[in-house]
């Protein structure tokens, strides 16, 4: 199997990772040397982690002898599945696909990693709706057993069965949802995490209490401010976005709060800063 991975951020590099794990050959690719490296970074930490656990069946150079790092895009010609794990933006996602669609043989398939993105409008963009699929993974990909995995309206039986298989070659749970704003776990993790941040902007409690009474009192490991920082506070607004312009109702209206933080380049663990301080 050859596993193709574009956008080498939190989570392309984690699905890169998991792949090459998983003894598939891949190819990773971002704009720039910068982000690649920055996500190679990330696997390597990731690995030696996993290493001192005892938790790699190989070595993390083994693993890594796995991954083709680059920025061209003509070495995903011979995959077999191409995984697009680029910036949360419906636009910027469907122009990738077009491209794709010119360089990858007609046996790839093609899977966005989007948290909330209409999988059927970007399967459209790309020319192949047959063969076109959500796989969405949770973050951090190491540690996070769900795939969400999302069938477009064209998506075949062959496609779906395909990529439900890899997800669980690669130690997954696969968990089949409907193509619709958020498919389930966005649909209902951020609003939460959007309420949480309402909650700071209108004094209800500060930051810390408001995680440490989801931490203590749901049993949640990491509070939502806390997860909203990880999870990137960019990311978030985007969602949120997605759900009130999906489902038309304005209960999914993002915070002004959390416009404001991105505006300011507050993104959470990714910028340095969000809620709290990295
Ligand atoms: C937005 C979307 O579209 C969809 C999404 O992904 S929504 C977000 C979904 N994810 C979540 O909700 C994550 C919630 N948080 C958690 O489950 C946990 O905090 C966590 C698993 C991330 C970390 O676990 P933790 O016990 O809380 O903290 P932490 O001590 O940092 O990590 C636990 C262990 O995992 C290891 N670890 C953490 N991240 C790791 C990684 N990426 N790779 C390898 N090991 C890792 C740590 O080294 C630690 O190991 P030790 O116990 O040996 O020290
Ligand atoms: N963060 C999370 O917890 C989760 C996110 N997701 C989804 O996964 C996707 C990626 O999220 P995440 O990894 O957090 O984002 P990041 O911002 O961490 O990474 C995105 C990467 O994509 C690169 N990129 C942007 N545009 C392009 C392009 N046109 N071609 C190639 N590379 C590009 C960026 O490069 P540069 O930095 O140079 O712009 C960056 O390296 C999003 O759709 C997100 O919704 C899904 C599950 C969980």
């Amino acid at each position: 199997m050859k596993f193709g991975v574009i956008g080498a951020g939190q989570m392309g590099s984690g699905i890169a990772q998991v792949a090459a794990q998983s003894g598939f050959d891949v190819v990773l690719s971002d704009m720039s040397s910068e982000s690649l490296g920055r996500g190679r970074a990330g696997m390597e930490a990731s690995l030696s982690k996993l290493a001192e656990k005892g938790k790699l069946s190989a070595s993390p150079a083994e693993v890594l002898g796995h991954v083709t790092f680059t920025s061209d895009l003509a070495e995903f010609a011979d995959c077999d599945l191409v995984v697009e794990a680029i910036v949360e933006n419906e636009g910027v996602k469907a122009q990738l696909f077009r491209e794709l669609a010119t360089i990858v043989g007609p046996q790839g398939i093609f899977a966005s990693n989007t948290s909330s993105i209409p999988i059927t409008a970007l399967a459209t963009a790309s020319g192949r709706p047959d063969r076109f699929i959500g796989m969405h993974f949770m973050n951090p990909v190491p540690l996070m057993t769900l795939v969400e995995v999302i069938r477009g309206y064209q998506t075949s039986d062959e496609t779906a069965r395909f990529v439900t298989e890899t997800a669980e070659k690669m130690g997954k749970t696969p968990l089949a949802c409907n193509d619709y704003p958020g498919f389930v776990s966005n649909r209902i993790l951020m609003p939460m995490i959007n309420e949480a941040i309402q909650c700071v902007m209108e004094g209800v409690a500060d930051k810390e209490a408001i995680d440490g009474i989801m931490r203590l009192g749901m049993n949640h490991p990491m509070g939502p401010l806390t997860l909203a920082d990880f999870i990137g506070l960019d990311t978030c607004l985007a969602i949120m976005e997605v759900l009130h312009r999906g489902l038309g109702d304005d209960k999914y209206r993002p915070s002004p709060l959390l416009r404001k933080m991105v505006q300011a380049g507050l993104l959470g663990r990714k910028s340095g800063e969000g809620f709290y301080r990295y």
